[in-house]
């Protein structure tokens, strides 16, 4: 790279700056500050802005630039008070730079793949090797490959490509996010990187948390969470024959599964459910309409709860003749494949009866608490994300002439965050933990009470995160580029994962009712 002294790259540097006198009226030349002539200086790279001031007019005069070229310091502190780093690495900037000043050497590191971050508070504390390897090599993975997916379709609002989807399967993401059991045997886990014997409940909240980097929530669903939640059921309950058939083509990304459970009849209230499924034959026979249901638009599969006879009973409907789908518009992006479901009159083999005919509830009740510790893995993550965002930008932001940090009003903002996201780790480290030493069916009995506790908590908290980061970004929260992007991501959305899998006030209350069921008889004051 071509060296540069800081004379040469900024002569006007020797001439004291007044701002009411207008420096470019002085009698000795200036060098590259001229509108056609504009070099400026970021973190010791220079950049020749020559040709982009103008096109840069937009958002800063050309004489402001010039201003900064010839301010006699670089411009690495202004840049960063109103760009994000990213910028820097977009090909048609990165051939801006012509060189770099000489005896100086960068001092903002743009982070490799798989980073991880040292800003206090932005990670979690890892207890195992095994776990930090796998997060390392989780890391390096998405950074590289779902970042610029999962960026690309929150703005376009398409479905994850199918290339993606391969080198998902691929890496056996879909596989490790059912949980640990015997569907990881003889795969080969993120590479190698942990033997299906010793993949556990942890590891698998790594991969949750690590999809919720980008600030791209309406993604985060896109990427396959139907099958999280909808998956399951047919791992537990389906006989041989249909486990053989459809669990493969799933965890190799060949189709594409959804859970069909809510309706706009019945929400949180399964029992009430209107779509019925008629025996008639070796088939059920289904009517009703789903709603709300994630990846629905595009996927072959529905894992459905419907009424029968004396209850409820849980069927996988593959999209045939009478299953339609038609998108629904929802407040994040459409990549999540939001969809309306209908059934009309269509013919479903009696071997797609997932459990016991009329025992449907308890089958759809178990599954929801997988669902919510992933709804909690991954809201917790994002919060991670949020308070790693306000940490950098109260660093970095200097109002007043001081950076933001230095006001106590906004070091209080952290305090509260950062306590927030700290507590909810703990309870669901502690949650986890127990998961990882249970059996599904304790962990249906013992630990319903408190994922549900436990996601209205993180939920509740997340919601106040996202109002104290956006009072920190002030007016860069409200917009969906520049530096407060992902902060707007996260107040427009944190209140999806409050409502899925349950909402707030539902999980409230169920975790007292089953509280209150466990309550010793002849306990008394
Ligand atoms: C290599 C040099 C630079 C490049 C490549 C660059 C590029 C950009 C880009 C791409 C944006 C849009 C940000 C987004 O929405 O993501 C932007 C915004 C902006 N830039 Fe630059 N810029 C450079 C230098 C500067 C300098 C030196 C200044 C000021 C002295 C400046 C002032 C601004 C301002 C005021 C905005 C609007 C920020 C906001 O809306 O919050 N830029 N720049």
């Amino acid at each position: 790279m071509k060296e540069f002294t800081f004379e040469q790259v900024n002569e006007a540097s020797l001439i004291p700056f007044f701002p009411h006198v207008s420096a470019y009226s002085s009698a000795v030349p200036l060098q590259h500050n001229k509108e056609n002539d504009l070099w400026i200086v970021i973190d010791s790279k220079v950049y020749d802005l020559s040709r982009f001031a103008a096109l840069h007019q937009l958002v800063v005069s050309v004489s402001y630039l010039r201003r900064v070229s010839v301010s006699g310091k670089d411009a690495t502190n202004i840049f960063y008070g109103l760009h994000r780093q990213e910028v820097l690495l977009r090909p048609q900037y990165t051939r801006l730079v012509i060189g770099k000043v000489k005896g100086e050497e960068e001092t903002i590191k743009i982070p490799p793949p798989g980073t991880i971050s040292k800003v206090p508070y932005a990670e979690a504390t890892w207890l195992k090797e095994s776990h930090r390897t796998f997060h390392k090599a989780t890391r390096i993975f998405f950074e590289e490959v779902i970042r610029p997916e999962a960026l690309r379709c929150e703005e376009n609002g398409k479905r994850i490509s199918q290339e993606v989807v391969d080198k998902l399967s691929e890496m056996q993401v879909t596989a490790m996010r059912m949980g640990p059991g015997k569907h990881l045997q003889g795969r080969k886990l993120m590479g190698g990187t942990v033997k299906p014997e010793e993949f556990d409940y942890f590891h698998e909240y790594i991969i949750n948390s690590e999809m919720s980097r980008f600030g791209t929530r309406g993604f985060m669903d896109g990427m396959l969470n139907g099958a999280v939640i909808s998956l399951p059921p047919v791992l537990k309950y389906a006989s041989p024959e249909l486990y053989n058939k459809v669990v493969p083509e799933v965890l190799s990304g060949k189709k594409f599964i959804s859970l069909a459970i809510t309706e706009a009849f019945a929400g949180s209230d399964v029992s009430g459910l209107q779509t019925t499924a008629i025996r008639e034959g070796d088939y059920w026979i289904v009517n009703g309409t789903k709603k709300w249901i994630t990846n629905g638009t595009f996927s072959d599969y529905f894992t459905v709860g419907c009424q029968t006879d004396q209850g409820l009973t849980v069927l996988l409907i593959e999209r045939t003749e009478g299953v339609n789908t038609k998108a629904i518009k929802t407040a994040y992006s459409s990549t999540a494949g939001t969809a309306y479901v209908t059934f009309d009159n269509v013919r479903v083999p009696v071997g797609n009866t997932l459990g016991k005919v009329n025992k449907g509830l308890s089958v759809i009740l178990s599954n929801f608490n997988h669902e919510r510790w992933v709804i909690i893995c991954m809201a917790l993550g994002a919060q991670r994300v949020v308070v790693e965002e306000c940490m950098k930008w109260a660093t970095q932001r200097v109002v007043f002439g001081k950076p933001l940090s230095s006001q106590a009003v906004i070091r209080s903002k952290l305090a509260k965050m950062i306590s927030r996201v700290e507590a909810c780790q703990n309870w669901l480290d502690l949650i986890t933990h127990q998961m990882n030493n249970m059996t599904h069916e304790q962990v249906s009995d013992k630990l319903a009470g408190q994922i549900a506790l436990c996601k209205q908590f993180v939920t509740k908290c997340a919601r106040e995160t996202a109002e104290d980061a956006t009072q920190v970004f002030g007016g860069r929260a409200l917009t969906t580029s520049g530096m407060g992007k992902v902060i707007e991501n996260y107040h427009r959305t944190s209140g999806y994962d409050s409502i899925l899998g349950g909402a707030e006030d539902i999980m409230r209350d169920l975790g007292v009712r089953q509280a209150m069921k466990k309550m010793p008889k002849n306990a008394r004051l």
